[in-house]
């Protein structure tokens, strides 16, 4: 798709009169006339005049649209920001920024507060209903970050303990940040709690201007990733990107009053907002027609916003001003900057990727061996065929590429023979080598993506657990609500706790702060690893390149065609294995995400049948007849349960998976019919039935997403065990399948789970949240285990390839048919190696009890099976499957006596760090929490 020119979009906000303003006697000096222009009106001039203000054109500003304090948030959102919402969808990028002096109204215009939210909830909400539109056609992952600007360092605001980042550009001059948090979400509500969690970490400080200053520059990037379904969108992927900034204010240092570490926060303020009108600046002259250098790398914040600006984004700026005669200078500086900022031009494409070679770094590895085989057969395609068996001529430019000691001088067929035999082993070690290094790549990225998810659960668990703190009984907007305040209130007076007695923080999120930290640790490293082994694989590509080259023009003899045949074909073997590892692993995990789903499926199901049971006690009990629409909902409910569709569809897919990860259909069994609440529920039509009665209320729930789907009974007073708490831990990431997990790590992953002492768990209590947390903490050690464990692979590897064919060719020329070192010919020549320090380190820091050896699957303890779960009848799938080593195509069976990890999550409570059983302590003691909520965070 050709890309497009786009005109930034500006719009103007004029706020209106502050008190502070008022009570300074300031007169409005800007007046919004038509939709579209503001008078600046000098104060030193009389304000009366507005006649004459058409004359005076530098005080007449035309924007795309202009507000003024009638304007309503949704009327400042629909006419900025909505229009982005369908192209970041459709994977175009798209950038809103505030701009204003200090106090003008940013935040306001961001954030916005909760009875009028702002442009971050009212986008994200849009997106998240539009995804919803379209989840028939298309899977969608969404993804957030957040960081800030301070004092021209990158601070992230989700993991603010991680210091400052570092800003990167890619080889393609994409901005990138090493470290910065990025959590998958569900839905707009954990964006906003996440944000709420992240503002409170922003820097904001007390000015002479504004009360809550924001010190920096805060930007919100959320990701849609999207891969369409269907027969004709084969391979169609995109990924948009949307970037939400709120600027902190520019000022005037003799204004704002502000001294030492103020004065100094200002001048890294203006600078980088100087910066940024430079580039405005360069930017307008470019769009009306002038090449003019634009210098994005003055500051940390217009290097970040170097695509919104100049590249390939949709841009909206929305301009604030003050209307007061006080703050004419900053406003006119403003409405210049703004009114520049429209000839901005950007130039916006779809950022489209083909699955088939997109970034997913097993595909890369297919498509690169793709290119290293066409490349290779080409090369024995140009063999001049007149010529085949028979020594070539000298070919003097050809002869100048043989390295002097391989200078076919004395022209002995022998001679030129070893020199083929050597250069052939030198080629297949440094195949081997690269290919060693790519799976090292696949299964670091493998553990990224397991360490991100991991974080992403984490952190929003803990934002649950603070919007719970801060908001107690948010979710309930029973009748008895207030009642049950009241009391608690009351309770808690007569305990003489006061403010204090905030609630206690569960063992179970101070725990998972520290997972937190545990994670990102994992993650740094496994990202330094990552860029290493990426830097050391485009060495040995460009030593493998310059080795081809070594070889003559035209092969020489028939061994020589050989060796180039055989690397071809040994190129060929590595690539379908490559491509049935990368297959496995994608179905795996979509397959475990699945499970995931029908897991909560069943567990939603069971719920439903308590609900419906305590339903009919009560009417029993009551003697109350059943009301005609409430016993025809029982009837088709149980006409669909007799009929047990949905069970034949469970097993089936239990079926299915199991046949699917073991590769034979008869090992799988499936799940015997439930029986359990069955004859309890059948009884309904024993019950008396009128059209009158109302249906009794059932327990509140709350629905993943957060939506109500019943009330609270006023009969039944439920208390604090009464209330069913969200779903807590067992989110259901968008991630696309292939990201979302490696068959390696479900399978392990599942032996941690199902040793958990919480897998059957149920959640209709209060306490589910906190097992829930405790099964995460269990997971998340299995998953910074499984990293470190994979880190500690990579650098072996590492290790090992110092020793690579690539150096040492005599070694590898050893075995004609295998050339590689011995101790990189299988997993088991190497499991006798001690481990790198970093692995010991791993090993140290892991609670879980890990053991290295050759342990049969069938032979390692079982763990107990998982009630209603699809997973527990499930094979576990190899870690890794045999690679084509020796040029023999791999077939992905499970492996018999394959060095095994053992992950025995009951030793974790024996050995290492414990998780307390102790349940939360409730957040709900104390009532007080909204008066002592923070402020709205700014
Ligand atoms: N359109 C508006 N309607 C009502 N109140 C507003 C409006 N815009 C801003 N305010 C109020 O003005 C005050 C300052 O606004 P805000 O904090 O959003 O400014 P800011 O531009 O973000 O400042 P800074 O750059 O210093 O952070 C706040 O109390 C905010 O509630």
């Amino acid at each position: 798709m050709e890309p497009r020119d786009q005109q930034l979009v500006v719009a103007l906000r004029i706020r209106p009169l502050s008190e502070a303003e008022l009570e300074q006697g300031a007169a409005v000096v800007a007046h919004k006339v038509g939709d579209q222009t503001v008078v600046l009106m000098d104060p030193g001039e009389d304000p009366e005049d507005t006649l004459r203000t058409h004359r005076s054109r530098e005080k007449t500003f035309t924007f795309d649209t202009v507000f003024d304090q009638h304007a309503s948030q949704g009327d400042v959102y629909r006419a900025t920001a909505q229009h982005l919402v369908a192209g970041v969808l459709s994977g175009y990028n798209a950038t809103v920024f505030a701009y204003g002096p200090s106090g003008a109204g940013k935040t306001h215009t961001m954030l916005g507060v909760d009875a009028e939210p702002g442009i971050y909830l009212r986008t994200l909400t849009d997106l998240f209903q539009a995804i919803e539109g379209t989840r028939e056609d298309a899977d969608y992952s969404v993804s957030m970050s957040y960081l800030e600007v301070y004092n021209e360092v990158l601070r992230d605001l989700l993991n603010p303990s991680s210091g400052f980042l570092d800003l990167r550009e890619d080889a393609r001059g994409a901005v990138q940040i090493a470290g910065l948090t990025e959590v998958s979400t569900s839905n707009a509500q954990e964006i906003m709690q996440l944000l709420t969690r992240g503002n409170r970490q922003r820097t904001q400080e007390p000015t002479a201007t504004n009360r809550t200053s924001s010190r920096s520059h805060a930007v919100l990037q959320v990701t849609v990733r999207q891969q369409s379904r269907g027969p004709d969108a084969a391979g169609e992927a995109c990924v948009g990107r949307l970037f939400m900034v709120d600027l902190a204010g520019s000022e005037r240092a003799a204004q704002t009053q502000n001294r030492g570490k103020r004065l100094q926060e200002g001048a890294h303020i203006n600078r980088s907002l100087l910066a940024l009108s430079n580039c405005i600046a360069a930017l307008s002259e470019r769009g009306g027609g002038r090449a003019h250098f634009v210098n994005f790398r003055d500051s940390k914040l217009t290097r970040l916003l170097k695509d919104a600006l100049g590249g390939n984004s949709r841009t909206v700026m929305v301009a604030h001003i003050s209307p007061a005669s006080t703050h004419f200078e900053e406003s006119r500086s403003t409405l210049l900057y703004a009114h520049r900022a429209r000839n901005i031009k950007t130039r916006v494409k779809r950022n489209l990727l083909n699955v088939s070679c997109h970034s997913d770094p097993r595909t890369d590895v297919i498509s690169d061996l793709r290119r290293q085989i066409e490349h290779l057969k080409s090369k024995v395609e140009r063999q001049d065929p007149g010529k085949r068996g028979e020594p070539a001529a000298r070919d003097p430019q050809a002869g100048s590429l043989w390295p002097p000691a391989m200078t076919p001088t004395q022209d002995t067929e022998e001679d030129s023979r070893l020199q083929m035999s050597r250069i052939r082993a030198q080629l297949v070690g440094a195949f081997e080598e690269q290919l060693e290094m790519r799976r090292s790549l696949l299964e670091l990225e493998n553990a990224s993506v397991e360490l991100h998810v991991a974080v992403s659960r984490h952190l929003l668990a803990i934002a649950d657990w603070e919007r719970e703190k801060t908001h107690p009984h948010a979710q309930d907007e029973s009748p008895e609500r207030d009642e049950r305040q009241e009391a608690e209130v009351e309770a808690a007076d007569a305990d003489g706790d006061g403010e204090e007695d905030a609630p206690a923080e569960p063992h179970e999120v101070t725990l998972a702060r520290e997972e937190v930290s545990l994670l990102l640790a994992e993650q740094r490293k496994t990202v330094a690893l990552q860029a290493g082994l990426e830097q050391r694989l485009a060495s040995a590509q460009s030593k493998a390149a310059q080795l081809e080259r070594l070889l003559p023009a035209r092969a020489l003899s028939e061994d020589q065609q050989e060796a180039l045949r055989l690397l071809c074909r040994a190129q060929e073997l590595e690539l379908e294995n490559a491509g049935l590892q990368a297959g496995l692993l994608r179905r795996d995990s979509l397959l475990s995400q699945k499970d995931r789903l029908l897991r909560r499926c069943h567990q939603h199901r069971r719920l439903c049948e308590r609900i419906i049971r305590d339903q009919r006690r009560l009417l029993r009990d009551g003697g109350l007849p059943v009301p005609a629409a409430l016993a025809e909902s029982y009837g088709l409910y149980s006409r669909e349960r007799d009929e047990g569709s949905l069970d034949r569809l469970l097993r089936l897919h239990s079926a299915m998976a199991s046949s699917l990860r073991d590769g034979s259909v008869g090992a799988a069994t499936p799940p015997p019919p439930e029986e359990s609440s069955r004859d309890q529920l059948d009884d309904w039509r024993d019950l008396p039935c009128s059209g009158q009665l109302e249906l009794p209320p059932v327990l509140l729930d709350t629905d993943s997403d957060g939506h109500r789907s019943s009330k609270a009974t006023p009969s039944k007073k439920p208390g604090k065990q009464g209330i069913l708490v969200p779903p807590p831990a067992l989110r259901i990431l968008l991630t696309p399948p292939s990201r979302e997990k490696s068959g390696s790590l479900s399978a392990r992953s599942r032996v941690s789970k199902l040793c958990s002492p919480v897998a059957g768990l149920e959640l209709d209590t209060p306490r589910a949240a906190a097992a829930a947390l405790k099964e995460m903490a269990l997971g998340t050690k299995s998953i910074a285990l499984i990293a470190a464990t994979r880190r500690s692979k990579a650098q072996d590897r590492e290790g090992a390839s110092g020793r690579s064919s690539l150096h040492r060719p005599e070694e590898v020329a050893r075995d004609p048919r295998d050339p590689r070192p011995a101790d990189r010919r299988g997993p088991h020549a190497r499991a006798g190696r001690g481990g790198s320090a970093e692995r010991k380190a791993s090993r140290k820091r892991a609670p879980l009890l890990l053991t290295w050896g050759a342990q049969p699957v069938a032979e390692r303890p079982q763990p107990p099976p998982l009630e209603h779960s699809t997973e527990s009848q499930t094979p576990l799938v190899p870690q890794q499957l045999p690679s084509a080593r020796g040029f023999l195509p791999a077939v992905p069976t499970a492996p018999k006596g394959k060095p095994g990890l053992s992950l025995h999550a009951g030793s974790a409570d024996s050995g290492g760090r414990r998780h307390s059983p102790r349940p939360p302590s409730s957040p709900r003691k104390r009532q007080g929490g909204s008066a002592r909520g923070p402020r709205r965070p700014k």
